[in-house]
C-alpha cells in the first residue's frame, strides 16, 4: 500500500468553530479553535488517497452492498448510480469533510439521510464511512448514509438529555495515554480501559514522559501498575522529546488501522499526536498566510494520516468522554473486561450473587487474603460499579419524566379532545 500523502494546500476561511458541535462549554483546546476553520477548500482534491489506505476492506465492502440494500427505491433512482464511499476527517455543524478515492468535498447530509438521523449519535463522526455523491464542480457533496459502526466512542450531550453523541467511529485501537509522573492514576487507567472495551477498540497503554523517568527500575514499577490496571493489554513507554520508544508503538499500529488517543487533559497527548504524525503543527497551531485579509493555514485534520499507513483521531470531543452505560444489552461488558482478574475470581463465589463483602466462601476475598489479588483492584470495581449504577439510575429517572411528560401531554389532548366533543 502507498503511503498517504497529503498535497496541496488548504485555505480557511474565517469560521466560529465549534468542533463539539453543540453549544456547550469548551475546552482550552476547543476555544483555541474557534477561530480556525474549515469550510473553505481553494484546492480541490488537496488529498489524494485510495479506498484501501484509508482502511477500507472486504467487510466495508459488504457493510456497503448491504447498506445500499437497504436504501429506499427513490433514493437509488435519485443518487445510486453516483455514490462513493468517504470517510469523514472532520465534523463541524453536521458538516463534513470527507477523504474519497482520489480526492475530498465537504458533505452535507440530503434530507432524506438527515430524516434517517433520529437522534445525535445517528449524526456521522469522525472516522465513519458515508456514502456521497460528489459535485465535481464545486468540492461539494451530498452525504447519503451512514454505514453501520464497528466501533464507537461516544459522549453525553450537555444538559438533561441522555443522547449520545459519538465523536469517534470506527477506531480499531484505543490508545491510553497516561504519563509516568505524578499524575500517573492506575484507577483512572482502568476508568478508561472499560470506556475503550465499551467502544469495541482494543486498548493498549501508553505511558509518556519517559525522559523524566529516574531509572529502569522506577520505569518498570509504571509499566507493572498499567499492566495491572489493565490486563492482557499491550503497555508502551515513550518520550516525544527524545523519540525514544516511539519506534515500537509505531510498529503495533497496523498499517490502515484506526487508532484514537484516550487521556486527560496534560498527559501527553498532543504532543504524542505530533510525534506520530510526524508534523510540527497541529490543531493549535495554524499559521498565519496571508496577514493582509487575516488568513490561516492549517494541516489541522481530525483524522490525521500517520506515516506507516494508519489512522490517528484526535478530536477535541474525544477529551470529553466520560463514561456512558447506553442501553443497549452489552453495557457493562467494558467493566467486566478491564476486571477480568476480579470477575474470573468471582466465579468461583458460594453465591452467585455474591458482594464480595462478608459472604461465606467469597473466591474474591481469598484471593484478597492469598495475595493473588490487589485489594485496590476490588476497590476500583466497586467502585465502577457504582459509578454505572448511578449512571444508569439516572438515566432511568429522565427517561420516566420524559415519558411522564408525554402522558401530561396526552392526557391534555385526549381531555380537549373530550372537551371539543361534548360541545357539539
Ligand atoms: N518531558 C516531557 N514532557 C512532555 C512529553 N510529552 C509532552 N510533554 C509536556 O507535557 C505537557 C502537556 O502536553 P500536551 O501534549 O499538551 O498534553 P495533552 O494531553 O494534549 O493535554 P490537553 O491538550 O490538555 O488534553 C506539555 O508541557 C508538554 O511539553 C515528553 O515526552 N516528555
Ligand atoms: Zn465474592
Amino acid at each position: 500500500m502507498s503511503n498517504p500523502t497529503h498535497k496541496g494546500r488548504i485555505t480557511l476561511s474565517q469560521f466560529n468553530f465549534n468542533a463539539n458541535e453543540s453549544h456547550e462549554q469548551t475546552t482550552n483546546r476547543t476555544d483555541e479553535n474557534n477561530h480556525t476553520n474549515i469550510l473553505k477548500f481553494e484546492d480541490i482534491g488537496a488529498v489524494n488517497y485510495t479506498l484501501a489506505a484509508l482502511g477500507w476492506d472486504e467487510s466495508w465492502d459488504a457493510a456497503w452492498r448491504a447498506w445500499e440494500e437497504s436504501v429506499p427505491e427513490a433514493v437509488h433512482r435519485r443518487y445510486g448510480h453516483a455514490w462513493v464511499p468517504a470517510r469523514v476527517a472532520l465534523s463541524h455543524k453536521r458538516r463534513y469533510r470527507v477523504f474519497g478515492a482520489g480526492g475530498e468535498w465537504l458533505a452535507e447530509p440530503s434530507g432524506q439521510a438527515r430524516a434517517s438521523m433520529l437522534t445525535p449519535a445517528d449524526w456521522p463522526a469522525v472516522g465513519d464511512w458515508v456514502a456521497v455523491v460528489p459535485r465535481p464542480a464545486d468540492g461539494r457533496a451530498v452525504l447519503a448514509g451512514v454505514l453501520p459502526r464497528r466501533t464507537r466512542f461516544a459522549r453525553k450531550v450537555a444538559g438533561s438529555r441522555s443522547d449520545a453523541l459519538v465523536v469517534a467511529a470506527n477506531a480499531d485501537t484505543a490508545l491510553l495515554v497516561t504519563s509516568m509522573t505524578s499524575d500517573f492514576e492506575p484507577r483512572r487507567l482502568e476508568r478508561y480501559a472499560a470506556l475503550a472495551y465499551d467502544s469495541g477498540a482494543m486498548p493498549a497503554v501508553v505511558l509518556t514522559k519517559a525522559d523524566t523517568v529516574a531509572d529502569a527500575a522506577e520505569e518498570s514499577a509504571f509499566v507493572a501498575q498499567a499492566m495491572q490496571a489493565v490486563p492482557g493489554a499491550e503497555v508502551f513507554t515513550v518520550s516525544a522529546q527524545n523519540g525514544i520508544g516511539m519506534d515500537r508503538l509505531l510498529a503495533y499500529i497496523a498499517p490502515g488501522s484506526t487508532v484514537v488517543l484516550v487521556g486527560s487533559s496534560g498527559v501527553g497527548k498532543s504532543t504524542l499526536a505530533n510525534a506520530l504524525t510526524g508534523s510540527t503543527r497541529m490543531a493549535t497551531q495554524a499559521v498565519r498566510e496571508d496577514d493582509n485579509r487575516g488568513r490561516h493555514t492549517t494541516t489541522h485534520r481530525e483524522l490525521m494520516a500517520l506515516p506507516n499507513g494508519s489512522w490517528l483521531i484526535d478530536t477535541p470531543g474525544m477529551r470529553e468522554v466520560g463514561l456512558t452505560t447506553g442501553t443497549d444489552e452489552d453495557s457493562g461488558l467494558g467493566i467486566t473486561q478491564t476486571f477480568q482478574d476480579v470477575e474470573s475470581f468471582a466465579e468461583h463465589c458460594r453465591y452467585r450473587d455474591c458482594c464480595h463483602e462478608q459472604e461465606p466462601g467469597c473466591a474474591v476475598n481469598t484471593a484478597i487474603e492469598t495475595g493473588e489479588l490487589e485489594p485496590s483492584r476490588l476497590q476500583a470495581y466497586r467502585k465502577l460499579q457504582r459509578e454505572l449504577a448511578y449512571a444508569e439510575r439516572r438515566e432511568n429517572s429522565q427517561a420516566r419524566r420524559v415519558m411522564n411528560e408525554g402522558a401530561k401531554k396526552l392526557s391534555k389532548h385526549v381531555k380537549a379532545a373530550q372537551r371539543h366533543k361534548t360541545k357539539r
